[in-house]
């Protein structure tokens, strides 16, 4: 695990960038595609206005497939649709093309949405094992990832698979992957930084002892792949030396 600390989003968010690209030209080098996972919520806006404003030429935009690793059970033009605040910020400005962007269909009951979205990255990689390039992870100050809330069906979700979740305290379904499929990523990054987030940085990263049912974010730990975590001062100020 890489846990990497900076100073300022703006310092935070050019580095995040930079470590995208370099994986995107791999990922393009090697496979002719790049398979990236983004995450939602209102941590990762300034990082996808920044690879939208600033690294326009950097990828070739036209090999790169878009993927949620969870998505509210919200119409699609919903303030809170996850897919919404990234078509806005990242993949409109980019004009990327809706056959490379694989958002979560809400119409559909959030059993059947998860059942489709799995099928349709099955579709995409085409029965071959599912090993993203790259997902990006938030984390809530209640130490969530993706969907995985603490205490719910999703923690204890042993299937490589997209699931719905139920998810209590926000009494509202979730569309998620699950754990084992994220941990099958080549790369998994947390973008995690401000005060709100450090008593579950403390726990997800600093406690020996793991309670994945109170923080969820301690299930991520890739099988052969590599995680790094971007943070700043404020999130990890309550982490031991
Ligand atoms: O609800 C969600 O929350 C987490 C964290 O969001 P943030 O607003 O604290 O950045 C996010 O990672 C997830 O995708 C989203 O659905």
């Amino acid at each position: 695990m890489n846990l990497l600390i900076y100073k300022t989003l703006e310092e935070l968010t050019e580095d995040l960038a930079d470590y995208i690209i370099k994986i995107a030209e791999f990922s393009i080098e090697e496979n002719d595609r790049f398979n990236f996972v983004l995450t939602g919520g209102s941590s990762p806006k300034a990082l996808y206005q920044f690879l939208a404003k600033e690294c326009e030429h950097r990828i070739d935009w036209e090999k790169v497939y878009f993927f949620f690793g969870d998505e509210r059970n919200v119409p699609a033009d919903d303030e809170n649709y996850n897919g919404l605040m990234a078509k806005r910020t990242l993949l409109d400005p980019l004009n990327i093309k809706d056959d490379h962007i694989f958002y979560v269909n809400t119409n559909l009951a959030p059993e059947k949405a998860a059942i489709e979205y799995k099928k349709s990255i099955d579709r995409h990689f085409k029965g071959e094992d599912i090993v993203f390039d790259l997902i990006l992870l938030g984390m809530g100050d209640d130490a969530h990832t993706a969907s995985i809330f603490p205490h719910t069906s999703l923690v204890k979700d042993e299937e490589v698979n997209v699931a719905s979740v139920f998810v209590e305290k926000l009494n509202t379904y979730r569309i998620s992957f699950t754990a084992p499929l994220i941990n099958k990523a080549e790369n998994i990054a947390f973008l995690v930084f401000g005060e709100n987030k450090a008593e579950a940085i403390k726990h997800v990263i600093g406690d020996e002892q793991k309670d994945v049912d109170q923080y969820p974010s301690q299930l991520i730990n890739p099988i052969d792949g590599k995680l790094t975590f971007f943070t700043d001062e404020a999130a990890t100020k309550l982490l031991e030396d």
